[in-house]
């Protein structure tokens, strides 16, 4: 099906979309530096954000075939800068049906944002000329680039070999579901409302839902967070599906009339934590949170979250690898009866949201990420009860950060023993649920659950 492209930004006011392009152009290139999107983003001008994100996205999802097209057009690499002014309109032209404006106007505008910009002025000439054969000789040029794997799959090489030697079965619509646009997800508050009243409430205000999980509601469009109903007053909060699961898996069964005390060990920026001091509220129960973060800035994200939501735990910023400098302050030394660790890892499950990810990403950080989760398993074990619970997560597909990181843990600690668990989901629809028949609630980011006891 056909349909017809918007000529321009939309509304007179509008910047032009050579800006738009200069300015992706520029965010793309910190990326390829080492920044991650959020800070490349931050660094662009404020009024231009919401459209350079939309189109730093649809540039980050197809870099892998841009730049292939980009071999084809001019095999020696130009200068960083005219690169990625030619990856960022070949990536948003190559796919007629996907390009959000026609491409003969990304074109011309990507030709004029290199003649206005000092940094391309001088290959303006050279990024008409390859431009110009990209309209004439499209077809043709795509077709030369489908032998390339990075090309078809948008991920890096390293990446889809791994992913392939993990899920043999579905590592190609991991890939293919990971390259889509995610929802946004909400949780809503137990204590406060109820998924179904929440939906009614969204309904009278025109914005539809589905419903997640037993908890959340995924919007059909994203909304600023100030028109949900509600949110300034904590009865829901944005989070993923997969995320949605680990209060449940942690406390479901706990004894709601024993003043627990819990552990969040990994907690900025608190999404996890307010989700499972939800639940003790929503159940009465006398439980004691401590969410621990190395990161003090990101420390504080759990206060802001905490205080919308008119929740309380205790917040220590510290080393969660290293008890000795913590555990006396934060519990005077006793064992924790349930452990949440939501691990550093590569994020490999949520490049849906944060499409630069991938690209960020080095194929050793798997081995030195999977070494620091390790450590951590190791580290917060002895400080669980015996008869506790810990529940260890990770936002990643690959097996490293999950059923093998946990399958060592269990050879070396035999007084640990592993519940019924979700182990590995991966990301995806509801539309993916004949193709990935594990995908839990349905609508979801990868995400990797190990529930284990300590044995009494
Ligand atoms: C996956 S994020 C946690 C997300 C959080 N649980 C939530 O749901 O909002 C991992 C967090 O662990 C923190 N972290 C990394 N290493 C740590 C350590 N050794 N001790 C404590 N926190 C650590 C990171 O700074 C990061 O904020």
């Amino acid at each position: 099906m056909t349909t017809t492209k918007p000529s321009a930004p939309g509304g007179a006011a509008s910047p032009p979309l050579s800006r738009l392009l200069d300015a992706t152009a520029t965010a793309l290139q910190a990326i390829r530096a080492g920044q991650s999107g959020t800070a490349a983003l931050d660094a662009s001008d404020a009024a231009l954000r919401p459209a350079v994100q939309a189109l730093l996205f649809q540039v980050l999802r197809n870099l892998g075939r841009a730049q292939a097209l980009r071999r084809q057009l001019a095999p020696r690499n130009p200068p960083a800068r005219v690169d990625a002014l030619l990856c960022t309109a070949l990536a948003l032209a190559w796919d007629t049906e996907a390009a959000p404006y026609e491409p003969f106007t990304l074109v011309n505008q990507a030709v004029q944002a290199a003649k206005h910009s000092a940094a391309t002025r001088a290959q303006a000439g050279f990024v008409n000329a390859c431009l110009r054969r990209f309209l004439r000789e499209r077809e043709a040029l795509v077709v030369a680039t489908q032998g390339d794997e990075v090309a078809v799959w948008n991920h890096p090489a390293w990446w889809i070999k791994r992913l392939r030697q993990d899920h043999p079965e579905r590592w190609q619509q991991i890939l293919q579901a990971s390259n889509l646009p995610a929802p946004m997800v909400l949780r809503v508050s137990k204590k406060k409302s109820s998924p179904a009243l929440y939906q009614q409430a969204l309904t009278a205000i025109k914005i539809e839902s589905t419903l997640v999980g037993d908890s959340g509601l995924a919007l059909a469009r994203p909304v600023p967070v100030g028109q949900l109903p509600g949110f300034a007053d904590g009865v829901v909060s944005v989070q993923d599906g997969a995320a949605q699961m680990a209060a449940p898996l942690l406390l479901a069964g706990l004894d709601a009339s024993q003043p627990l005390r819990l552990l969040d060990a990994c907690a900025a920026p608190g999404g996890k934590t307010a989700h499972l001091l939800e639940w003790a509220a929503a159940l009465r129960a006398p439980w004691q949170v401590t969410a621990l973060e190395v990161d003090a800035q990101r420390a504080e994200r759990i206060h802001d979250n905490l205080r919308r939501l008119g929740l309380s735990a205790q917040v220590v910023v510290a080393d969660a690898a290293r008890p000795a400098d913590w555990w006396q302050q934060a519990s005077g030394g006793a064992l924790f009866d349930a452990i949440l660790l939501d691990a550093p890892c590569t994020a490999s499950g949520i490049v849906r949201r944060h499409p630069d990810v991938r690209w960020l990403r080095r194929e050793s950080d798997v081995a030195q990420l999977a070494g620091q989760q390790a450590r951590l398993l190791a580290a917060l074990w002895p400080l669980l009860r015996p008869g506790g619970r810990m529940l260890y997560c990770t936002c990643s597909v690959f097996r490293a950060e999950g059923d093998e990181q946990i399958t060592a843990f269990l050879a070396h600690n035999t007084d640990a023993l592993l519940l019924p668990s979700p182990g590995h989901l991966f990301p995806g629809n509801p539309d993916m649920r004949h193709a990935l028949p594990d995908n839990g609630p349905g609508e979801h980011d990868g995400f990797f659950y190990a529930l284990l006891q300590k044995k009494t």
